[in-house]
């Protein structure tokens, strides 16, 4: 053995390692996942699998026949890459059919006569080095595809899973390329070694970060809203109010909401029924504020929203809109239908003001709207710093 072949079986090694590294991390990252998640997880696992095969049986192949060699290793290579255009497509929600398994096992079938054909007919090693490096180009190209068509949902994963898979378009073609120009066995073995060390380690990095950056989403999302009702969440709501207040252009609306005689609510019809009606009423002042008003669940059954550069008369106007919306609502319970009503305080808020100082000024006008008797929006004075 040449000091040239120790080198490359000692990369196919680390490959090999790699692989296996993949499969451990990915089968751990299917456990905890469901639905079209742990699908997609379990075919990246698979892909690592067969790759994994695939960089084993190129190290022991010097004593195999040829012919089996020539079978298994593209077998192995054209499935690895449909496992992960599966995982991409799993992914995105597209569910994997049997047309598409039926597809893939033609491709595989084609690949191997065609593989099979060119050696036992021509020898041509090198074109079986573009039958191999231009077939599973296209099929990370369509990996790179699905992430493109769903680019509008793609997170930082997705980006990084799509560059991944354009990494592996680009470095599928390495051998095929440098073949076309300097035919050496020596740089075929470099660029094979090249390819497969991108292919292996981006691949790993891209896919892991995938279920990384969904993870961080799904922690991030969960700590700014509400689990009850979906809005935001008071901590969110004050650090927005604050950014606009302080360092934004800061003028506006702020507006408090209180359901009235809410606890008689859950005395009468139950907890439940409560909590029905704690959603109902977020649903509808979210959907009757303008774009751009954010909203948040302040406390128990104390909403909050801030209309950015509206005036008193404009957000008297959405508000007065939103206090009659509730006012009109049945929410049905298995005890009865709950009828409920809700006292708002508005302020208008100039450049500057300190968020107490802006809660400060809606609290006093929700008080007063209680005391004319509920169901009625009150309009403090404007409060500036
Ligand atoms: N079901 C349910 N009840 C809640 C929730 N959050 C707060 N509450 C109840 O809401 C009630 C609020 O009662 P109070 O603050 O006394 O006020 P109120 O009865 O609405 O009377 P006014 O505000 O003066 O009109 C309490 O009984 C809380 O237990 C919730 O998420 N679900």
């Amino acid at each position: 053995m040449t000091a040239f072949d120790a080198v490359t079986l000692a990369s196919i090694f680390n490959n090999i390692i790699c692989s296996l590294i993949g499969c451990f991390f990915l089968f751990q990252v299917s456990r905890n996942q469901s639905g079209h998640k742990k699908k997609a997880a379990t075919y990246f696992f698979l892909c690592f699998f067969f790759l994994g095969s695939a960089f084993t049986l190129m190290m022991i192949r010097v004593w195999l026949p040829i012919v089996f060699s020539i079978i298994m290793a593209n077998g192995l290579y054209v499935t690895t890459a449909y496992m992960m255009f599966f995982g991409f497509l799993s992914w995105f929600r597209i569910p994997v059919r049997g047309i598409h398994i039926l597809i893939m096992m033609i491709n595989i079938t084609v690949i191997i006569t065609a593989m099979l054909f060119f050696y036992l007919h021509y020898r041509s090693f090198i074109t079986r080095v573009y039958i191999g490096g231009i077939n599973n180009a296209t099929l990370f190209f369509l990996c790179f595809a699905v992430c493109w068509r769903h680019r509008s949902q793609c997170g930082k994963g997705e980006k990084l899973a799509g560059a991944g898979a354009l990494v592996c378009v680009l470095a599928s073609l390495i051998p095929s390329s440098l073949m076309s120009v300097r035919p050496e066995p020596a740089l075929f073995q470099v660029s094979m070694t090249i390819t497969q060390n991108l292919g292996c380690y981006f691949v790993l990095g891209a896919l892991l970060s995938l279920f990384l950056f969904d993870q961080i989403d799904w922690h991030y999302r969960r700590s700014v809203r509400d689990e009850l009702t979906g809005l935001y969440n008071r901590r969110y709501f004050n650090e927005q109010l604050d950014r606009l207040l302080v360092r934004g252009s800061g003028k506006g609306c702020l507006a408090l909401f209180d359901i009235d005689h809410f606890k008689k609510v859950n005395d009468t019809f139950g907890h439940d029924a409560g909590d029905l009606a704690v959603q109902r009423v977020a649903r509808e002042i979210q959907e009757s504020l303008p774009p751009g008003a954010l909203v948040a669940r302040y406390g128990g059954e104390e909403f909050v929203c801030f209309l950015p550069e509206s005036d008193e008369p404009l957000a008297r106007h959405f508000l007065e809109h939103i206090r009659q919306k509730v006012s009109d609502l049945a929410v049905e319970t298995p005890r009865g239908s709950v009828a409920v009503t809700t006292s708002i305080g508005l302020c208008q808020v100039l450049p500057g003001t300190p968020v107490a100082q802006a809660f400060k000024c809606a609290d006093d006008a929700l008080y007063q709207a209680k005391r004319a008797g509920r169901n009625t929006l009150v309009s403090s004075v404007t409060v500036s710093r």
